[in-house]
């Protein structure tokens, strides 16, 4: 706690009054010395304890932000705020914050007990063998300990560095795309071992990746950015179920997203002309106040079936459709259908064994559930994340 105590000495004001005790950013914003704005004031709340997720394409400013948390390159304004400290000008180490990068950056020449061990023995603090001990058994590297990074796989090398950054008990652990250099398959069971890490530690992890799926497998919140602002932030469930932009839309998943205008607005329903057809969509998912908008709906929400089957009444139902094209991938079928205006919808239908499966070329309805379906403002570039997320 002495460093959080120095950091508070170091920042410029340490109001500790009126405290939220996760991490704050307040109106960051970093404009490099060439005049390019990577982040553009962003206000995140980070609770403490959670497993939180920057996520983003290749460029929107994730590592520019985590740099500037743990005190690497200095804000051009804004503020960053620490369990109720201002951090924002401390020196890196004098802040609670510790931080694992992509490439491991272990020490060659030392065992791994001597890696976990090495800034404690540094600080001359006291129990460093059990200490080591404890973080080696949370990584489950304890057979290990006396091996060389070189002597053991990626994954193992990963955990070695998460139980360096772990053994200083940062308030904030920052991981930077650390399991960008492992192979799918580690990744996923990476994925895994980090969640049950953070649960066990308790500890506030903010993870940096460009990875959506990782993202949302790890992270109880997730903070989508592009080009330096936060799009939207909640749970995986509320931004996949209900994005407020076609990047969001687009960036995590797939969506249809259908031009329309509002034609009524009810208290918790509002009416939609999309294509000449009336469809619903919850007022809670509306996100435009114009008259103009793209009707959302995930191609995994979306029915199939004969034309005039009436799948789901009383649901949307959308008449005229010819498949296009038909994928088979194992747990689903994925369709591409042709509708009266032109657009192809995507359409996946999970291969139950109990439904038909259509070829090409043939007459079909598609339906959905009102609830379903979301509402974005129509001057948002329908095609925003698209190609960044697939
Ligand atoms: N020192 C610098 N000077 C000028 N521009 C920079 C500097 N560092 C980064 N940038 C630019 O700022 C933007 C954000 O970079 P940043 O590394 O934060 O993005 P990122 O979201 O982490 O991307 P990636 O996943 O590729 O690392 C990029 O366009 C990058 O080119």
């Amino acid at each position: 706690m002495s460093s959080l105590d120095e950091s508070v000495t170091e920042g410029a004001t340490g109001q500790a009054a009126a405290s939220y005790d996760g991490l704050r950013l307040t109106a960051l914003t970093k404009r490099y010395p060439n005049g390019f704005t990577a982040v553009r004031g962003i206000d995140l709340d980070v609770p403490r304890g959670s497993f939180f997720a920057l996520l983003g394409p290749s460029g929107c400013g994730k590592t520019t932000t985590l740099r500037m948390v743990a005190g690497l390159e200095s804000p051009t304004s804004g503020s960053i705020e620490l369990a109720g400290n201002d951090i924002t000008g401390a020196k890196p180490y004098r802040r609670p914050v510790n931080t694992v990068f992509q490439n491991y950056a272990l020490f060659p020449h030392l065992d791994i007990f001597e890696n976990v061990a090495f800034g404690m023995r540094r600080r001359k603090v006291a129990d460093v063998d059990a200490k080591v001990g404890e973080m080696l058994d949370l990584v489950e590297l304890g057979p290990q300990a006396r091996k060389k990074p070189a002597q053991l796989s990626g994954g193992q090398q990963q955990r070695v560095a998460l139980a360096r950054a772990l053994v200083n008990q940062p308030e904030v652990l920052l991981l930077d795309e650390p399991l960008g250099a492992l192979d799918l398959k580690l990744r996923r069971s990476m994925q895994i071992e980090l969640k049950r890490i953070q649960t066990e530690v308790g500890l506030t992890f903010v993870h940096v990746t460009h990875d959506q799926e990782e993202a949302m497998t790890m992270a109880d919140t997730v903070a989508v950015m592009n080009a330096g602002v936060i799009e939207q932030m909640g749970s995986p469930a509320e931004l996949y179920e209900n994005p407020r932009s076609t990047f969001v839309a687009n960036f995590l998943g797939q969506s249809n997203l259908i031009g329309g205008s509002v034609v009524r607005r009810d208290a918790d329903v509002v009416t939609v002309d999309m294509q000449g057809i009336h469809v619903s969509v919850p007022a809670a998912r509306v996100h435009t106040d114009g008259d103009q908008g793209w009707v959302g709906i995930r191609p995994e929400k979306v029915l199939v079936g004969d034309a005039g089957a009436e799948l789901d009444a009383p649901g949307n139902t959308i008449p005229g459709g010819v498949v296009s094209d038909v994928s088979f991938v194992g747990v689903s079928t994925q369709y591409l259908v042709r509708m009266p205006w032109g657009q192809e919808l995507t359409v996946f239908a999970q291969n139950t064994g109990r439904s038909k499966i259509f070829s090409v070329g043939e007459q079909v309805e598609l339906s959905w559930r009102p609830e379903y379906a979301f509402l974005l403002d129509r001057s948002q570039d329908v095609n925003a994340g698209a190609e960044e997320g697939a």
